[in-house]
């Protein structure tokens, strides 16, 4: 419970990170929204309702950096997948990465664009096959509601407290996108951020 609740958590909310640092225009977008909505210093679970933009920009990070492969799965009777047999008993491994960008799914699927989950039916509860961030059916994840309320108020309070900036002489396009698979997929190389002045100038 404390490996799948923590790193799970903790890399989602690195890679939120890195999208938004790799992509100012988003960052800037969240940014906004969270000091519009958020009244003073401190992030409230009401104000996490309101945050519909930042909504997306992690449900779009899940799509791109989420669990690659779900948890096993035994096949309990004989079945066809696209024309292969499947005895009972075999042992499956659902590529969810493959999944979340097959082309026949989403369109431009490589590319970061949260605006693709505006107003669309696909979320993140197991009923839409191409996007499987948390599982599906009985093994489903118990914590989504836990992990995407804690993704959420960090992701909240980090743009809401500092402007953000990548170190002299680092360009977005240069930050390691590159992954290496653990429970989480995490970058290979970590990225570095230098945090601005903080904000304290609105009242509490
Ligand atoms: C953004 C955060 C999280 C992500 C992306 C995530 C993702 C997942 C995924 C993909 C699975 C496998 C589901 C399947 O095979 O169908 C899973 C299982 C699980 N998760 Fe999470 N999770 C997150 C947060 C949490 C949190 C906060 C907790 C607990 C506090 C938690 C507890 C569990 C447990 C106990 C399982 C195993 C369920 C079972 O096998 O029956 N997860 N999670």
């Amino acid at each position: 419970m404390l490996t799948a609740g923590t790193s799970s958590s903790s890399m989602t909310t690195e890679w939120v990170m890195t999208e938004m640092m790799r992509n100012p225009e988003i960052r800037k977008k969240a940014q906004a929204e969270v000091r519009a909505v958020v009244k003073g210093n401190r992030v409230t679970e009401a104000d996490l309702q309101n945050l519909e933009y930042t909504k997306l920009v992690i449900k779009e990070t899940l799509r791109l950096h989420g669990v690659p492969i779900l948890v096993p799965r035994e096949c309990r009777e004989d079945c066809t997948v696209g024309g292969y047999h499947i005895p009972a008993k075999t042992m499956l491994l659902v590529n969810a990465f493959a999944c979340a960008t097959d082309p026949d799914s989403w369109e431009d699927p490589e590319s970061f664009k949260p605006e693709r989950f505006k107003n669309s039916p696909i979320g993140f509860t197991g009923s839409n096959f191409e996007f499987i961030p948390f599982g599906a059916g009985r093994r489903i994840c118990p914590g989504i509601n836990f992990g995407m309320g804690a993704v959420e108020f960090v992701v909240a309070n980090l743009l809401l407290h500092y402007d953000w900036k990548l170190p002299e002489g680092v360009k977005p396009e240069d930050i390691d996108m590159r992954e290496i698979t653990a429970i989480s997929t995490l970058p290979i190389a970590p990225m570095h951020v230098v945090p601005l002045q903080p904000q304290l100038s609105k009242s509490t």
